[in-house]
């Protein structure tokens, strides 16, 4: 994906604290720290490509290190959409905020809170990423989400199966867009989430 100056300017800082930060308290895999712009920021970065909003609320759930939130708000700080990023872990959480301040964002919130115990969001936008099983997001989003909004929901190779034990209790719509960095992985953009299922 072609960035800005501004953003690629602003990924290297982000980059530089990841890696200073994750040998005090684990954010990402540490293999995976040499490989951090094809592994972590790739990925997170077609989920802006993806979406391609302009304006509204942004929810990203279980942010811990900041993937995908602080790259989705690192890309579009030129647009008016407002990102919160909610993380429990209060290490994290000032992590986030260390970000938040060296790159000067001014379009994100950090929330150190419990995603069930936060006040009902009605966003435009959630994401999330490796943070819990398709039907345990399902009830986040339930919660979380406008009914108008859309949800972009990083999922390994076995989002089939995920997308099936979820009907059981959910009823959604969604489209799986292929994941252009990890083989067999999409991003499913969900909506209309509803209590119910099959
Ligand atoms: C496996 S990590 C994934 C972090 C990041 N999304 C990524 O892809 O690298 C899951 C994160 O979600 C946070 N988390 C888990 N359950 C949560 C909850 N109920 N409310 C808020 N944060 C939660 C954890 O503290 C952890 O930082």
């Amino acid at each position: 994906m072609i960035v800005s100056r501004e953003t690629k300017d602003r990924l290297t800082i982000y980059g530089d604290l990841l890696g200073r930060w994750n040998s005090k308290i684990n954010l990402i895999s540490p293999a995976t720290l040499p490989y951090l712009q094809e592994r972590h920021f790739d990925d997170c970065l077609q989920v802006s490509e993806i979406a391609g909003g302009t304006s509204g609320l942004w929810v990203d759930l279980g942010s811990g290190g900041g993937l995908p939130g602080l790259v989705l708000a690192i890309s579009s700080s030129d647009t008016d959409i407002k990102f919160k990023l909610v993380e429990s872990d209060k290490r994290k959480a000032a992590f986030l905020r260390t970000v938040v301040r060296e790159t000067a964002l001014t379009n994100v919130t950090i929330v150190n809170e419990r995603i069930e115990a936060l006040s009902p969001q009605n966003a435009d936008y959630v994401s999330a990423r490796a943070l819990a099983p398709l039907r345990q997001l399902m009830a986040y989003l339930a919660l979380h989400m406008a009914p108008s909004g859309k949800a972009f929901l990083m999922k390994g190779v076995l989002w089939r199966q995920e997308v099936q034990d979820a009907r059981k209790t959910w009823n959604f719509d969604y489209i799986a867009h292929p994941s252009r960095t990890e083989a067999g992985a999409a991003i499913l953009e969900v909506t209309g989430v509803r209590h119910g299922g099959a």
